[in-house]
Formats: structure tokens, sequence, C-alpha cells
């Protein structure tokens, strides 16, 4: 349990961890969610052959051969011509509209001349369709959308264009927040010459809202294991993230509290770097713990790490990170036995390659360089020096 590297670790918070319920949303409430079932056509779409554009509906075989064609009447969007189209006839005809039955070619209305009720039309070689055919975009019984997905505003748009009022998603995972420390004070108020500003649980909350929790603020505990074990006693939550008091101090008190309430630990300490005393495990009652280090950059990183995929699994979506490889942008020193993730600024260069800088000051307490970093770039346990131009594992940091 104890220095397990960052795959380990993240695999014993994920062990057992899956959908806690599922729940009907509307949906201009689904954006974020993730689907329960999967969303499965019952209609094709378009549902009929539709006019591309705006013209004339005819028989391909009257093409080039009917000198006047006979204006039998006008398909819309939303109000079909009501017949078979007979031969020699031609149907006005809009973009969206039904094509008749009977009609094969829509001629675009540039290349029609109209005559009172007769229409003829400059023949060209064998004049494309202009036709959209029924279930040409999804088909009835095609799956549209799978279990397990997170809905954008681009699925939105699918699960609307099937009919769906409504969604089955995962209820979502509700996340106490309990930043721990005597020397904390909320921002807004008047601390000591010894006290500092609580930052972590605000980052913490908006992470967790984005990623698909439902975060809940308890108020700061101070460095005693009653207050800890008392303010998450009787949090209704699924899961408690604690900040602060994880290491070894005299003051690091999170583990003895939650001792109290029937703690089982997963996880110990991580080889990783920053948020080597991140840890974690299961309360009596089922509830788990995440216990993130109180500096804000060891927070943010072990959240990144592991708060986010076990929020995925929570909610039935792929835990997995989108990890993606960049070149760095300067040499970097051999790496520690811890592996490495270092705040980084992400650039595009003249070739249209992503690299990347990591910021020289890496220490775990610089709020300033998290608000400056747009991405993480992994350095493995033990690793050499690194060149300028070798390829690196980079997690990208979500900025609005
Ligand atoms: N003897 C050792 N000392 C330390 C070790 C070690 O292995 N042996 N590990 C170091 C590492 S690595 C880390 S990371 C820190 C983490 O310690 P804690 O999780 O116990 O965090 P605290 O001591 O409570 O706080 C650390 C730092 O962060 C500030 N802090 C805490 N909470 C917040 C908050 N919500 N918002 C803003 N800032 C916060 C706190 O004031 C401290 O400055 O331990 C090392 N020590
Ligand atoms: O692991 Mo600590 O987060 O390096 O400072």
């Amino acid at each position: 349990m104890k220095n397990l590297t960052v795959e380990d670790a993240r695999a014993r918070m994920l062990d057992g961890a899956a959908r806690l319920g599922v729940e009907a949303v509307a949906l201009s409430e689904a954006v974020g969610r993730v689907l329960a079932r999967d969303v499965v056509a019952d209609r094709h779409q378009p549902p009929f052959d539709a006019s591309a554009m705006d013209g004339w509906a005819v028989r391909r075989a009257d093409y080039g051969v009917v000198a006047a064609f006979a204006i039998a009447g006008e398909s819309a969007a939303g109000r079909a011509y009501p017949a078979t189209l007979e031969p020699g006839q031609a149907v006005r005809i809009f973009t969206g509209a039904p094509v008749p039955p009977g009609a094969d070619l829509v001629i675009i209305q540039e290349e029609a001349v109209r005559d009172g009720d007769r229409v003829s039309f400059a023949a060209g070689d064998n004049p494309k369709s202009n036709i959209r055919p029924a279930g040409g975009d999804f088909r009835s019984g095609d799956r549209l959308l799978g279990a397990g997905a997170r809905i954008d505003p681009w699925r939105l748009s699918l699960a609307a264009a099937a009919g769906r009022a409504d969604l089955p998603v995962a209820r979502r995972p509700k996340v106490a927040i309990l930043a721990t420390g005597d020397e904390l004070v909320a921002p807004g108020g008047a601390p000591e010459a010894d006290q500092i500003f609580e930052s972590g649980s605000f980052s913490l909350a908006a992470l967790i809202e984005a990623w698909g929790g439902q975060p809940i603020k308890l108020a700061p505990a101070a460095d005693s294991v009653d207050a800890i074990a008392l303010a998450v006693a009787d949090a209704e939550v699924d899961l408690v993230v604690t900040i602060g008091g994880a290491s070894v101090g005299d003051y690091d008190l999170v583990k003895p509290a939650m001792a109290r309430l029937g703690l089982v630990l997963r996880v110990q300490t991580i080889a990783v770097r920053p948020g080597k005393p991140t840890w974690f495990g299961l309360l009596e009652d089922g509830r788990r713990v995440l216990g993130l280090p109180g500096n804000p950059a060891s927070a943010l990183v072990c959240a990144e790490l592991f708060l986010r995929p076990l929020l995925a699994a929570l909610s039935g979506a792929d835990p997995a990170l989108p990890f993606g490889v960049a070149r760095l942008a300067a040499p970097l020193p051999g790496n520690g036995p811890r592996e490495h993730w270092m705040r980084a600024a992400r650039a595009v260069d003249a070739e249209g390659r992503v690299t990347v800088t990591p910021f020289p000051d890496q220490d775990s307490s610089l709020v300033g360089v998290f608000a400056r970093a747009d991405a993480l770039v992994m350095r493995p346990a033990g690793a050499p020096p690194a060149h300028a131009g070798d390829l690196v594992v980079t997690l990208p940091l979500a900025r609005a």
C-alpha cells in the first residue's frame, strides 16, 4: 500500500467503482451527463427521401426526353405532395421536402424555365439526383449513442434528432470536499500573520463539477481528530475528498480521524511527484475517501490523476485519461524515483507540432505556476535526462 506506482494506485481506487444509479433528465439538462443506456433510433433520419435543393422533382427517364413538363403541384418541407408523380409531370419542390413517389431526380431551379403550368429544363448530361435518401443520416435500429458516452452539445443534437425528450443518465456522484488546517482562512476573511487563504477547495469544487460530480463543500476543519471526524461523519455523499493533513507531521490528522469512522486503507502513499502522501480508502459505511495533500499543486495534480478517473467510473464512463504526446521544447534533467507530473506551457511550433515547456520551478506549493500551466508533462520514475525534441506523455489541462 505504500509507495505504489500511479497506475497501481489508480487501479486500487477504481476497484469496485461503478455507476451509482440511473435517472432521467430533460435534454436541456443533459450536457455533461453520462448516458446510462444506449440511444437507439426508432425512425429513419431523414424519414423520407428528401430534396437537397430548391427546384423541380421529375422522373430521370423523362429528363432530356420531355420538352415541357406539366406542373402537378408542390412539395414543401412539412407539406408533402400527396400523390405519385406521373410520367411527364414535374413537382415544385424545396430543400428538405419529401420527394414524391415516382420522382428520382431534382433539378435545381436555376436550370428551369417556367411558362404558366409548364416547366422546361436546360438539359445536361447525367445530372446528380439532389435527393437525400431516407435513412441516409441514420436508420431505425441504429445504435446512435452508447451507454457510457458523455453528452456534449453535438451528441445532444443527435439525441434530439432521434426524438428523445429526455435521456437516462448516471446519477452524479456526490462528493464532499473537506479542507483541513488551523492556518486556513476563507478568501475575504482577515488572516493572522501565520495564516493563509484557503484555495484548494474552490478549484477542487470546480473540477468536480466539470468532471460530472456534485461537489458539496464542508466547512473547513481545524487540525483536530475530533473536528475532522465530526465534519465527515454525517456527510451524505458517495465520496469524501480531504485536502491537507495527509503527510507524517504531528498535525496531519486526517487518516487518524477517518480511522474513527472505520477507514480501511487501500492506498497509503504513491510514488508520484507532486502528491506522494495521497491516500485512499473506504469507510465502514462504504463511503470512499480520497486524501489529497495540502500543497495546491499536489492536490490538483492528484485530482487530475486519480479523482477524475474515479468520478468517471462512478458515473459509468470510461475512466481512461486523455493522455497526449508532445515534444519537449527544452532539455530536462534526469528524474528521481517518483513519476513526475510537471506543470508546463503548451504551444504549437511553425511545423504545427505540439511542444511543451515545463516551468523551471516545480515546487508543489506554487499556485501561480499552476495558473499559467496548460498541460502536465510526465517523466517516468528514474528517467534519464531528456533532450529538446524528445517525445513525452502529456495530460492537457482544460482551460476555459
Ligand atoms: N517529514 C516529511 N514531511 C513531509 C513529507 C514527508 O514525506 N516527510 N511529505 C511532503 C509532501 S511531498 C507533501 S505534498 C506535503 C503534504 O502534506 P499534507 O497533505 O499533510 O498537507 P499540509 O501539511 O496540511 O499542507 C501542506 C501545505 O499546503 C497548505 N494547504 C493545506 N490545505 C490548503 C488549502 N485547502 N488551500 C491552500 N493551501 C493549503 C498548507 O498551508 C501547507 O503550506 O507534506 C510534506 N511534508
Ligand atoms: O509530493 Mo509533495 O506533493 O511533492 O510536495
